[in-house]
């Protein structure tokens, strides 16, 4: 079928943030957005249609349709398409069940609660190509479809976030299974967090060979762990991530630099440790000042983010004067930035804000 075929993609027509990820200089910050695609916007309700969501990841059409319509609506001022998909993939790659109930999201019917539950997914033998084939699919058809216009960026969870989920069952306040695990039985985490951390590196190497042109690993857990837990838990998971998947890549063919960006949400003790943790830009989210955090980062890597993303519900002023502090806040954009919100999109933001904060982004980017 020729939309599959992975040789012949379309020439990109943009690489502004493949350069600024790779500290390249570049003529404006490129700008793209946490779950860009989703809820807050009509077009996505209309597709999806009210089918399941993961029924959605996994239809090839759907999900490249989805993963568009951002770009589509923003033209021009989206320089990234991001595939549509979860984190929460890997869990069922490892022979587990995630439903995703409407309204209440991610549910885990059996969550890892016995070590007889613990050993059952250490046991599991995970064939990532097979296991998750569909969104190999979804990523090649997606690459296509974009027609080069922006690259198509792939993505994962964080082991430490992920072991979360597969714990806790769904989201949490109190975290309590997985600290209970994390402090009765380290050994039993360590071990799930590499067999984690092994089907990352091959998800992550195969989203390239089907046709995604960066990747961001989702930590978004990060701020739960204190830094003693995290530099246990987290960090040296995530530096493995960054250390195996060039060579992977290697293996599989692929010569050209993947740019790799690490999100670790709340991880602000962090920061210094992430610019040295072998990725090629750090996420941050608002609870760094930009300078503070160009300061601590001294030139090592590319700094994206920072938004709160709440200053979407203010009045088009709060929202120019915020972008100008941020860019500026970050060096003025033309080197090691790239422009995001601090966490992702809330269903209730309005199209039309994001549109003007975009725009901001590009007037006050492109000042000489
Ligand atoms: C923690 C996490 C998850 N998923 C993800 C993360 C990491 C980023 C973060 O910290 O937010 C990552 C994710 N989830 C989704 C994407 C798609 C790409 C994009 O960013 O546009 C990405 C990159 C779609 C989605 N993932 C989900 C939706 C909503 C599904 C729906 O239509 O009901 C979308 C569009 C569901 C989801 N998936 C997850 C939760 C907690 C929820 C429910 C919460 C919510 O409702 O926002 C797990």
């Amino acid at each position: 079928m020729q939309l599959l075929d992975r040789s012949k993609f379309p020439e990109l027509k943009n690489d502004l943030i493949l350069r600024a990820a790779l500290g390249q200089p570049v003529e404006r910050p490129p700008c793209w957005i946490m779950r860009q695609a989703g809820r807050y916007l009509p077009e996505y309700h209309k597709v999806k249609d009210g089918r399941d969501f993961f029924e959605t990841c996994r239809d090839a059409e759907i999900a490249s349709e989805i993963t568009i319509q951002p770009v589509r609506r923003y033209a021009g001022l989206l320089d990234a398409a991001i595939i549509f998909s979860d984190i929460l993939v890997i869990p069922q790659a490892l022979g587990m069940r995630v439903e995703m109930l409407e309204g209440k999201g991610p549910h885990f019917p059996e969550p890892i609660r016995t070590e007889e539950d613990m050993k059952k997914v250490l046991e599991y033998h995970t064939d990532v190509l097979k296991e998750l084939d569909w969104a190999f699919r979804a990523i090649t058809v997606t690459r296509h479809k974009l027609g080069g216009q922006v690259p198509l960026l792939g993505f994962c969870g964080g082991p430490w976030t992920l072991l979360v989920y597969m714990t806790e069952g769904g989201g949490s306040r109190l975290f309590r299974f997985a600290k209970q695990w994390l402090n009765e039985s380290p050994e039993l985490c360590h071990k799930l967090l590499q067999k984690i951390t092994d089907v990352a590196v091959e998800f992550l190497a195969q989203q390239v060979v089907a046709g995604a042109q960066m990747l961001q690993v989702f930590e978004s857990w990060g701020g739960e762990l204190g830094p003693r837990d995290f530099d246990e838990f987290s960090l040296p998971y995530i530096r493995q991530i960054s250390k195996r998947l060039p060579n992977r890549l290697k293996e599989l063919g692929i010569e050209e630099q993947i740019p790799l960006t690490i999100f670790s949400k709340g991880s602000w003790y962090a920061l210094d440790k992430l610019c040295d943790s072998g990725y090629n830009a750090v996420s941050l989210d608002w609870l760094w000042d930009p300078k503070e955090a160009v300061k601590v980062n001294a030139g090592r890597v590319t700094l994206q983010g920072n938004l709160d993303p709440g200053v979407i519900y203010g009045t088009d002023d709060v929202i120019s004067k915020r972008v100008t502090e941020m860019i500026t806040g970050f060096g003025g954009g033309k080197k090691q930035y790239i422009v995001n919100f601090g966490h992702g999109t809330h269903p209730f933001m309005d199209p039309e804000k994001i549109k003007f904060f975009l725009e901001e982004c590009h007037r006050v980017g492109s000042k000489k």
